[in-house]
C-alpha cells in the first residue's frame, strides 16, 4: 500500500484534505482519526503535523506526503517536490518596528525571531550576517514588543497580523512557499500507487485552473482565433452545419477566460461559451 502523509492541522489540513477527495480518495471523517485506509485506491493515509511531514517523507517511513515548501525546506529532510499544488501561498519575511532594518544586510548582531529557525539560518548564512536567532513555536508577531527580539522572520499571507502588531516588512521576500506533494530525494523505482497519485492530484488542478471554451466563427477567420485559443494540444476545429462557419474547442486558463472571450468577439467569434471541467487526465 501506497503511504501517504496528510496535515492533520493547520493552514494545509483542509484544503490537502479536499484535494485528495476531489482526486476520489477517501479521507477521514472525524479530526480525531490518526490514520486511514482506502482499501479500494490501495493506499494508507496518516495524519501528522506538517512540518514533521517531510521528517516522515525523507527518513522513507511514509512514501509521500503533502506539506509547505518553507517547512520541507526548514526541516533540511531528504526531500523533493514532485508536485506544486496551487494551495497554501505565503511569503517568509522579515519584519519589525518601522525604520529598524532596510534588507538581511543590516540585520548583523540582532535578535531575530522566528519559528522557522533553519529557513532563517540558511538565509542569513547565504549573506554572510551573524545574528542571532530566537527560535519560537508561533505567535512571533509578539516577540518585538515584548523584547525578546529586535525583528521577526515569519509566514505573511494577508499582512493583518504584522499591522495589528505594528510591524512593517522589510528587504527582499526570503522565500515563496506554497503547498507541495513530496518525496523522498533519489527514489529511484516509484513505489506502488505513486504515479496514480500525482496523475490524479495533477488532473484535478488542471480541473480547476482551467475551463472549456466553445465558440463558433467564419473559416477564414479560424487561425486568428486558434492564435487565441491554442489549448493544451491543439484546438478541435469541427465543420458546423452552417456553410463557411466551423465550430472550436479548446481549454483555456479560468483566469484568462474573460479577456479571451473579448478577443475572440473581436475577430468574428460568436456563441462564445465557457464550462467547468470536472476531471480530466491529461
Ligand atoms: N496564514 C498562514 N499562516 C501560517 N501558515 C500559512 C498561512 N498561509 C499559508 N501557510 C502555510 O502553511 C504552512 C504552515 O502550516 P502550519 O500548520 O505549520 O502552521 P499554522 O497554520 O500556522 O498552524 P499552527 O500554527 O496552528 O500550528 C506553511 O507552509 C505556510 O507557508
Ligand atoms: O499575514 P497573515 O494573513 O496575518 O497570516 C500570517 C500569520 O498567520 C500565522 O499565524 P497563526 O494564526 O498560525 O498563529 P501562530 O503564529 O501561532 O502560528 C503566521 O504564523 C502568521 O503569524
Ligand atoms: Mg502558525
Amino acid at each position: 500500500m501506497l503511504r501517504v502523509a496528510v496535515p492533520n492541522k493547520g493552514s494545509l489540513s483542509e484544503a490537502a484534505i479536499d484535494i485528495l477527495t476531489e482526486a476520489g480518495y477517501r479521507q477521514r471523517r472525524s479530526t480525531k482519526d490518526l490514520a486511514l485506509t482506502d482499501p479500494d485506491n490501495e493506499v494508507e493515509f496518516y495524519y501528522l503535523r506538517p512540518k514533521d511531514i517531510a521528517v516522515y517523507v525523507g527518513l522513507g517511513t511514509l512514501d509521500v506526503g503533502i506539506s509547505g515548501r518553507d517547512l520541507v525546506l526548514d526541516s533540511h529532510a531528504e526531500a523533493e517536490v514532485i508536485v506544486e499544488l496551487g494551495f497554501g501561498r505565503s511569503t517568509f519575511r522579515f519584519a519589525g518596528p518601522p525604520g529598524v532594518a532596510g534588507s538581511v544586510k543590516d540585520l548583523g548582531g540582532k535578535r531575530i525571531a522566528t519559528s522557522y529557525a533553519g529557513v532563517l539560518a540558511d538565509h542569513l548564512a547565504e549573506n554572510g550576517v551573524e545574528a542571532q536567532v530566537v527560535r519560537l513555536d508561533g505567535a512571533v508577531e509578539s516577540a518585538v514588543q515584548l523584547g525578546v527580539a529586535d525583528v521577526i522572520a515569519d509566514v505573511v499571507e494577508t499582512g493583518t497580523t504584522l499591522r495589528q502588531a505594528g510591524l512593517e516588512v522589510f528587504g527582499e521576500p526570503i522565500l515563496k512557499s506554497e503547498a507541495v506533494l513530496i518525496t523522498r530525494n533519489g527514489v529511484t523505482e516509484p513505489p506502488k500507487g505513486l504515479e496514480q497519485l500525482v496523475r490524479r492530484l495533477q488532473g484535478v488542478l488542471v480541473a480547476r485552473n482551467y475551463v472549456m471554451m466553445d465558440y463558433d466563427i467564419r473559416a477564414e477567420a479560424v487561425e486568428k482565433a486558434n492564435a487565441l485559443t491554442p489549448g493544451l494540444e491543439s484546438p478541435t476545429v469541427s465543420p458546423l452545419h452552417r456553410e463557411g462557419w466551423v465550430a472550436v474547442r479548446a481549454m483555456v486558463p479560468r483566469a484568462d477566460a474573460q479577456r479571451i472571450m473579448d478577443q475572440l468577439w473581436e475577430v468574428g467569434a460568436r456563441a462564445i461559451l465557457t464550462t467547468d471541467i470536472h476531471a480530466c487526465r491529461i
